[in-house]
């Protein structure tokens, strides 16, 4: 990750400004969509790139021990070993950028990455996830518990009523608590952008994250009925950009919730690259949250260098 951003004083003048011009972000959507994709080698190394990105994630009622050990596995060796050597990156340890988890499942994702002598971080959702509508000393508490049980990413989650009726210094000043919560762990804020109302809710949400000392801002939670949208990314990444140009602090992107297929990763990652630029176009400021999305993955890879798809029993773990 990159330097912790110590957020800084929040100015309400320029959140009272902000105007988002819903049709040019639309426009602008629709084009980032329908670009041809790369193609080739090309394709497979943007899709290592996206899998080194991916923050792999188990976020259910029933996840266990052994499920999550499972997981930790698989961000591990992302794609299997033959595939990797046939294109000649078996030497450039691709592992996903970490491994998120409920709080409850922290200890069991320390361990299993540490037996298995890797050093993929481990991220936690708290503050209640993902309604965000537990006391404030319940989530202050959860981020601590999350935190001393060893995760060093925690992705805490907005109390969406606060957005909603505009009670801007009041999310400020909530999100500073969880920042200092959070001690040496990054914190990434999931602004649940798909139960905010507007664009414009969006935008003001992203720069009072960053104010708030966010290192990453994400778009949603996974649970919410409308997930990570390009119109909304666009309006976050440009908040992103904003705010680097009036402050110099990089914050970093995730969009999490129903990203599944390969050809969406590269579509997530163009964007990045013509709205940021390469800077952004690591783990250090770029995620993809997603339960799914690395099956899909190596299975474009395996056609990759196979020049047939794969059948079930050819990735198991996919
Ligand atoms: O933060 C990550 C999301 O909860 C994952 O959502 P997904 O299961 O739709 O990939």
């Amino acid at each position: 990750m990159s330097s912790r951003n110590e957020g800084c004083e929040l100015d309400l003048g320029w959140i009272s400004r902000v105007v988002v011009n819903q049709p040019a972000v639309l426009r602008r959507a629709e084009q980032i969509q329908s670009r041809r994709t790369v193609k080739k080698d090309w394709q497979a190394a943007w899709l290592l790139r996206a899998v080194t990105c991916i923050d792999l994630t188990t976020l259910s009622g029933d996840d266990t021990p052994s499920n999550v050990h499972r997981l930790c596995f698989k961000a591990k060796h992302p794609i299997r070993d033959d595939l990797l050597r046939s294109i000649k990156m078996d030497d450039s340890d691709i592992l996903t950028g970490a491994v998120c988890v409920y709080p409850a499942r922290v200890k069991d994702t320390v361990k299993a990455l540490k037996d298995a002598g890797c050093h993929i971080p481990v991220a936690s959702v708290a503050t209640g996830f993902p309604a965000g509508q537990t006391p404030l000393k319940t989530r202050l508490e959860e981020v601590r518990t999350a935190v001393d049980d060893g995760a060093s990413e925690i992705d805490i989650v907005i109390n969406r009523t606060l957005a909603l009726a505009g009670r801007w210094k009041e999310l400020y000043e909530e999100i500073r608590m969880f920042r200092e919560a959070c001690g040496e762990a990054h914190m990434k804020t999931i602004l649940g952008t798909g139960e905010l109302g507007s664009l414009t809710n969006v935008y003001k949400a992203s720069l009072v994250a960053m104010m708030a000392g966010s290192d990453f801002i994400k778009t949603s939670t996974g649970k919410e009925s409308v997930n990570a949208t390009y119109p909304v990314a666009l309006v976050m990444v440009r908040a992103i950009r904003d705010f680097y140009w009036k402050t110099g602090i990089k914050v970093g992107f995730k969009p999490a919730g129903g990203i599944r297929s390969a050809k969406e990763a590269l579509v997530w990652l163009s964007l990045i690259k013509e709205e940021l630029g390469d800077d952004w176009l690591t783990p250090h400021l770029f995620r993809i949250g997603a339960s799914t999305l690395l099956g899909d993955i190596e299975r474009q890879i395996y056609h990759h260098v196979t020049g047939r798809y794969a059948a079930h029993h050819d990735l198991p773990m996919a």
